[in-house]
């Protein structure tokens, strides 16, 4: 419970990114924030939220993965939206703590000297991702252990590996995870970068049911579907069926996939690059709308054994940098808003 990375937000900051209006009150003037790091685990389980906020804003993974850079920059476009949204009784910021990010600016600046062309280099590369993961995984041990919901902004998809098994050690079983993804993300063991994190987590023990929704045909390998089709514990269901040829029933499909994960703490991970055209890693012109995710987090977001939420993958420049803060935004507070009912 180190937490070495962990940079807090500030109540300046906070003051600084909060843009306040007379006659109005926005989510900045009521979230919470810690005022020092020692102690953090008493600090945030005695502190009156049900919700902690955490970027990691990083793109070690997706460089890793040879995937395109850019996701570290989706936690600073969410916070500015965040919190200049209004404080209402939808929003519920009293319930929330906005903790900071994990600062791996240091691993940042060390990836582009590794040739990913070169297997050796890209091996050691791939050891950076494992630096990571470590912190993430103590992080939201933390978090999960003193009781409250992490709400994680990524960073790429290689971070649910420490999502989930950051979970399963705080709360000492292994965690179901549901993902809307076009991507399984349950590639080879082959050194960790975004495209395994579920595969680890699985090999590991941490990650016991997986439902896919939404995967991308397109991009399912003949192995993986070997795998998919020959595990129990993992389950999936295809964008084309559910959106092209509609031979699946979105609705039927969200409770199919409940059944599958809920009987036991899941994780929510919702990879951006499963929603049309945002800017994103692997960004698609083909995908569900923004409405369909926001159904998907508020369906899933209900349900009480709903352990965190995870949005990643988001890769914003600067011109869309408020687009994606937005998007993120909404996801967060539909979350918060579906969940809050559960209590
Ligand atoms: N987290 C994303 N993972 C995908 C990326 C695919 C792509 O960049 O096209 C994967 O490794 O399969």
């Amino acid at each position: 419970m180190c937490m070495d990375k962990l940079v807090l937000l500030t109540n300046t900051t906070l003051e600084l990114l909060t843009k306040t209006r007379s006659g109005e009150t926005k989510f900045g003037e009521h979230c919470k924030v810690l005022a020092s790091t020692n102690e953090i685990y008493d600090n945030i389980k005695n502190l009156d939220v049900n919700y902690v906020i955490l970027g990691i804003p990083e793109d070690v993974g997706v460089y890793a993965n040879l995937g395109n850079t850019g996701t570290s920059k989706a936690f600073e476009a969410t916070i500015k939206v965040l919190l200049n949204i209004q404080s209402n009784p939808f929003t519920h910021a009293d319930k929330v703590l906005v903790l900071g990010h994990l600062d791996f600016s240091e691993e940042i600046m060390a990836m582009p000297a590794f040739d990913r062309e070169n297997p050796k280099e890209l091996k050691k590369l791939r050891r950076l991702v494992d630096q990571i993961d470590k912190e993430v995984s103590d992080a939201i041990y933390t978090i999960v252990k003193a009781g409250k919901t992490p709400i994680i902004i990524g960073g790429g998809h290689n971070n649910a590996y420490g999502n989930i098994k950051g979970a399963s050690l705080a709360l000492n079983q292994s965690v179901n995870a549901l993902n809307l993804d076009a991507h399984t993300d349950f590639r080879a063991l082959e050194g960790r970068h975004s495209g395994n994190g579920f595969s680890y987590a699985y090999a590991e023990g941490f990650l016991d049911k997986y439902f896919m929704f939404g995967l991308h045909e397109n991009y399912i390998s003949n192995a993986i579907y070997d795998s998919l089709n020959s595990k129990k514990a993992l389950n999936y269901n295809t964008f084309e069926d559910l959106e092209v040829r509609k031979s699946l029933s979105f609705k039927n499909e969200l409770k199919r996939a409940l059944e599958h994960i809920g009987k036991k703490p899941f994780g929510i991970e919702i990879d951006c690059d499963a929603i049309k055209n945002i800017p994103s890693s692997a960004k698609t012109p083909s995908g569900f709308s923004v409405e369909k995710a926001r159904q998907v987090i508020h369906f899933f977001g209900k349900h009480k054994n709903a352990t965190y939420l995870h949005i990643c993958e988001a890769a914003p420049k600067k011109k869309q940098a408020t687009t994606v803060g937005k998007l993120i935004t909404y996801f967060i507070t539909d979350f918060i808003n579906a969940n809050t009912k559960n209590e």
